[in-house]
């Protein structure tokens, strides 16, 4: 199913996806494994269903292992990665949180679109001055301004970046797999089985009402927890009989696809955990979800919490580790 292209453009160096949002050019799939991450999944799906408000499909594999592999390493080089921090406060007291892992993201909600389509490449315009000023309302057309002016509610203060040919091949084939729509592609790194995800769920609003959710694996082989939420009485108590349904573990290996989809945000909780001792070298593991925000909160949401505002940092295979990145003097 087609949706809105979240299209780059070809400048820059040749085999890059470009953008002025980007901190750098990011290579497009090397084309044997484009070739095969456009074809359809390696399995057929199975349902796992038989849990109260449970719906997934499981596809075991979906990306070969080899190709899996080649695209763990591919990513894992090319792609800006963050460690985001930031701060809560509940009940009034703030606490300062260090994100467990590394994260990336791409893609815009439902309301805007990027405006590349009048670069090509042998366009000669040059960039306009401002990211934000490739991006346009769905409807009017109309540039969004960048942050938000006193009475204006409708500027973006992240700068959301076109999702790159790399990763739109696999959206786009996901896509195809599903019947479901993507707009949103957020990247996970956990570098060692120190890096990990607690108990949450993806029910924001901004996804919409039972919002599906395809989540690949690449890379070492970790521990998917699902759990039943409590369920609330009216009074808002816990029903104690009630809470005895799952936990489930899923063992994601290297190329496997989880879909998430109907009420299955909205009832159970997922979480990666920490490995410790012997398991805890484990090569790394990278998690891509995509998603599909309906609205601007989500796309702030994402940028928020996966870019923030810290250092970018990128892949440094001498030191086998992520480096901050630094930008090359303009000559
Ligand atoms: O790494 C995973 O498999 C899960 C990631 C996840 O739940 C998330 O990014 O919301
Ligand atoms: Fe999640």
């Amino acid at each position: 199913m087609a949706t809105k292209q979240s299209t780059t453009t070809e400048r820059g160096p040749p085999g890059h996806s470009t953008h002025p949002s980007y901190p750098f050019p990011i290579q497009r799939l090397p084309q044997t494994l484009e070739a095969e991450i456009s074809g359809p999944p390696t399995r057929a799906a199975r349902a796992i269903d038989d849990q109260p408000e449970l719906d997934l499909l499981y596809f075991e594999p979906y990306i070969s292992q080899r190709a899996a592999r080649q695209l763990f390493e591919f990513l894992r080089s090319e792609l800006p990665f963050y460690r985001v921090e930031y701060d809560i406060t509940r009940g009034g007291t703030k606490t300062h949180i260090r994100t467990p892992r590394w994260t990336t993201v791409f893609g815009l909600d439902e309301t805007a679109r990027f405006k590349t389509d009048s670069l090509s490449a042998s366009d000669s315009t040059p960039y306009l001055p401002s990211p934000m000023e490739r991006v346009v309302d769905v409807h009017t057309g109309k540039p969004i301004p960048f942050g938000r002016s006193e009475n204006n509610q409708t500027g973006y203060r992240a700068t959301p970046r076109p999702i790159p040919h790399c990763l739109d091949i696999l959206r786009r084939s996901t896509e195809l797999a599903t019947g479901c729509q993507f707009n949103i592609c957020l990247v996970n790194y956990y570098a060692s089985g120190a890096d990990s995800i607690s108990f949450h769920s993806d029910d924001e609003r901004f996804l919409g009402a039972l919002p599906a959710i395809a989540s690949f694996s690449l890379g070492a082989k970790r521990t998917f927890l699902m759990k039943h939420k409590p369920p609330k009485s009216e009074l808002g108590e816990t029903k104690s009989s009630e809470i005895s349904k799952g936990p489930l573990k899923l063992p994601l290996g290297s190329g496997d696809m989880v879909l998430m989809r109907g009420r299955t945000q909205a009832n159970w909780l997922h979480s990666v955990p920490k490995r410790s001792g012997k398991n805890e070298r484990d090569g790394g593991r990278i998690n891509i979800t995509f998603r599909r925000a309906m609205v601007k909160g989500g796309t702030e949401n994402y940028y928020q919490y996966n870019v923030g505002g810290g250092p970018v940092y990128k892949w440094n295979a001498a030191a086998q580790e992520m480096k901050p990145w630094i930008q090359a003097p303009q000559t």
